[in-house]
């Protein structure tokens, strides 16, 4: 039998806003859903990968804005950073760590014990690398990973050439980096520091979802090689492609680089699914208790292991898997042609027309 998938195209995302600040205001607005729909407790919080930079600092004025407003709590947020500096004390102004409690950590409810960053003055670095991987996977892995991306397509610190199979792990600052983040430095690329502890390929794609932003034409040609190029070594990004639940995040700077209907088209994908009356609607109540089994992937029970209802192959809660929230119809319903859902009886639990939104989309 085939495969078949419901609700999840399996395909990226990419959102495109007028510029910086309306895709800072996106990224916080479906963060905050995000989080709000899973409903987390201290038993089962959210956890929730992050970046620093430039570009993710509005999403965080957002988030705290959405925080004062009363929209979010982080009480049940687990946190991890995805990079730390080698070298540079934790109270240095550039160092990761402040910049974290600087733009987000100082301003919101978030427990200090759920707040995770590497230790980049730990005595054995590599030990440290390891334990954050272990750490996360106690966690439960990790729900959403946010990112920001270099002008070299680098997400978190790594690099061209690194492996997208890689871990936590020590690594050197390609040059191209250190000239960009001499800017935070006094334009000194000797302060600088000249590594980093860094979240590898590999860990960012074990999250269970992945939004990153891109914003500004410098990061043009990395959008470019990582959505339109293969999925390539040398602009990890582009690992995104084989990610099942992923959304990008750009402005119209950072989209110069593509072709005029690679952008029509993605925009497309938004303006028909809004048009039709598709919204991407997520998970709430005990339908995110069970979150973890909202994809289906396989109908062939000959493989794996078949647990549930015998049509889904459902991951018991705790497994790292990706999830997607689900596309439903909401005005479509009335809309579908008569008959158009015949002969789709029976194929998917529950409403047929959930099955022809996940193929069109
Ligand atoms: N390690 C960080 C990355 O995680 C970040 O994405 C990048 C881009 O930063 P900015 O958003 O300031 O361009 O900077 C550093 O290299």
């Amino acid at each position: 039998m085939g495969v078949m998938r419901v609700g999840n195209p399996f395909d990226a995302r990419v959102i495109v806003e007028e510029d910086k600040d309306a895709a800072a205001k996106r990224t916080a607005e479906y963060i905050t859903d995000r989080i709000n729909a899973f409903r987390p407790t201290s038993e089962r919080p959210f956890v929730l990968g992050l970046p620093t930079g430039s570009s993710p600092e509005g999403i965080y004025r957002y988030l705290v804005q959405h925080f004062k407003q009363g929209k979010i709590s982080f009480r049940n947020v687990v946190t991890f950073n995805m990079d730390e500096y080698v070298g540079i004390p934790r109270e240095h102004p550039e160092s990761y760590h402040s910049f974290m409690y600087k733009h987000f950590f100082s301003h919101v409810d978030i427990e200090p014990a759920n707040i995770n960053i590497l230790n980049g003055n730990a005595p054995d670095l590599e030990a440290e690398c390891i334990a954050y991987e272990e750490k996360i996977k106690r966690a439960g892995g990790i729900e959403l990973f946010l990112g920001g991306i270099g002008p070299d397509g680098h997400i978190a610190f790594n690099e061209p050439g690194s492996s997208l199979r890689s871990r936590t792990r020590v690594k050197t600052l390609a040059y191209d980096t250190v000239l960009a983040n001499s800017r935070f430095f006094g334009n000194d690329l000797t302060q600088v520091p000249r590594m980093a502890l860094t979240v590898g390929v590999g860990t960012v794609m074990d999250a269970r979802e992945v939004v990153i932003i891109v914003t500004g034409a410098h990061k043009a040609l990395a959008l470019q090689k990582c959505i339109e190029g293969g999925v390539n070594h040398m602009w990890t990004l582009s690992s995104l492609q084989m990610h099942p639940h992923a959304m990008i995040v750009a402005d119209e700077d950072a989209t110069l680089e593509l072709q005029v209907k690679t952008v029509k088209y993605f925009k497309s994908i938004e303006q028909v699914a809004t048009e039709l009356g598709f919204g991407q609607v997520l998970q709430s109540g005990h339908r995110a208790a069970a979150k973890r089994d909202s994809v289906v992937e396989q109908l062939d029970s000959s493989k794996g292991p078949m647990r549930g209802s015998g049509v889904f192959l459902v991951p018991a809660v705790g497994d790292a898997r990706p999830v997607t929230p689900d596309l439903v119809p909401d005005r479509m319903a009335d809309r579908m042609p008569v008959g158009a859902a015949k002969g789709l009886e029976g194929l998917v639990p529950g409403d047929v027309r959930l099955f022809c939104m996940g193929e069109r989309v």
